[in-house]
């Protein structure tokens, strides 16, 4: 009997693959063995019928070697143009690799309010499509030149897991500098052992891992399990395993078990939910009574202005919004029917009471269901 991590990967169709800057360096530059062998593999998946979207870190790593720098400067700038070096380097190893294979490959440089805005988000979404329908491959990153702290996605973990979802995924596939999960720091724990299922991801989980990257890296452990909760989330699985173990993407498609796999939730979430619930940038946060979350969480209704008992944050009509219990849980976001002000009168009301309140009453829901994208983790 096949198992279900066996399952996910003879049955993805649609997969994002992820490589991290430690896999990809050597001496302080790029690896050229690790990118010939994963643009090998990503040719042979693509020809066997996959569709294959490629995140690539590595732009830093490059710039580094290119610029002659021992290492990362600490001033954002020069950060920012290390990587602007590094890049140019990182995309022309790739198009000489891929073109041994006979693909092409694109590169697509990403901000996160490159994504945060629906129109743009749907353009982003249609240039992959089209991409993938003439079998060229996209590689990938943040474009780190113009990515300051409010628009940045942070890292390429969570990059990854937005590609998947924005893409509609079957598979996120996380390659890094080591073979997957362990229990513990293995840095710092001899006897740190490797977790090679996560059926679920709970607060324990986050804890085994370290938010302290390698050398090169961004965010350690910490970011790829975060990732692979908001793709497990949405229904989609992910895996971590070593990038640099020989033919892994191949071996991993032949049915091999290697890195840790995190199982998804069954029912898949509707692209525009995962847009809401992952993607955009909430502008405040509403507080909501135990009845409110039951309604919400067990029985898909909508928010009603009876069950609130909080706002925070100044935002208008159609904001993004987050939602939480009364222990302060995240439960979800979604997007508003009333700005901030009105929601503030009328918490705590009667739907019957919102024209007397506010002199009229075009929605009876704060925010209705349709619009409302549950991401926390009390909702099993
Ligand atoms: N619990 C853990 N299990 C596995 N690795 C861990 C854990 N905690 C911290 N790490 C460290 O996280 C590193 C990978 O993160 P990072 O350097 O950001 O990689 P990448 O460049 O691939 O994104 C590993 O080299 C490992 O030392
Ligand atoms: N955009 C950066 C990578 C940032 C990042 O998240 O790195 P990593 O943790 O190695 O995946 C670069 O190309 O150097």
């Amino acid at each position: 009997m096949k198992t279900i991590r066996q399952t996910c990967f003879k049955s993805a169709k649609r997969v994002v693959v992820k490589i991290g800057s430690n896999v990809l360096t050597k001496d302080n530059g790029l690896n050229l063995e690790v990118v010939s062998s994963i643009s090998r593999q990503i040719c042979q998946l693509i020809d066997s019928g996959l569709e294959l979207v490629f995140v690539s870190s590595g732009a830093m790593a490059a710039g580094l070697k290119k610029i002659g720098l021992p290492r990362r400067p600490d001033e954002i700038p020069k950060r920012q143009a290390v990587a602007a070096v590094g890049q140019a380097g990182l995309i022309m190893e790739y198009e000489k690799a891929f073109e041994q294979y006979g693909k092409k490959v694109a590169q697509i440089l990403l901000t996160g309010d490159g994504l945060h805005q629906r129109k743009r988000y749907l353009n982003a979404r249609n240039t992959l499509n089209t991409l993938l329908d003439w079998k060229i491959v996209p590689v990938i990153n943040e474009n780190d030149t113009v990515s300051v702290e409010e628009i940045k996605f942070g890292d390429n973990d969570n990059l990854s897991a937005m590609i998947a979802l924005l893409m509609d995924a079957d598979l996120l596939i996380n390659l890094t500098d080591i073979d997957g999960l362990y229990n513990k720091d293995p840095r710092k724990n001899q006897d740190a052992e490797l977790i090679s299922f996560v059926s679920s991801i709970r607060k324990d989980i986050e804890k085994f891992a370290s938010d302290i990257p390698g050398t090169l890296g961004t965010g350690g452990m910490l970011t790829k399990i975060k990732a692979a909760r908001k793709v497990n989330t949405a229904g989609i699985p992910m895996i971590i395993a070593k990038g640099s173990k020989k033919d892994i993407l191949l071996r991993l498609f032949a049915g091999e078990e290697h890195g840790t796999f995190f199982v998804p939730k069954k029912q898949k979430m509707a692209n525009r939910k995962c847009w809401i619930g992952f993607t955009v940038k909430p502008k405040g946060m509403i507080s909501i009574d135990d009845g409110a979350a039951r309604a919400i969480l067990n029985n898909g209704k909508s928010l009603l202005p009876i069950g609130i008992t909080n706002v925070e944050g100044e935002f208008g009509i159609g904001s993004p919004v987050e939602f939480k219990n009364g222990t302060g849980d995240v439960l979800g976001t979604g997007l508003v029917n009333y700005n901030s002000a009105e929601i503030r009168k009328i918490m705590g009301l009667k739907t019957s009471e919102i024209k007397e309140c506010l002199g009229e009453k075009p929605y009876d829901e704060v925010i209705h269901r349709d619009n409302l994208s549950i991401t926390g983790e009390c909702f099993d």
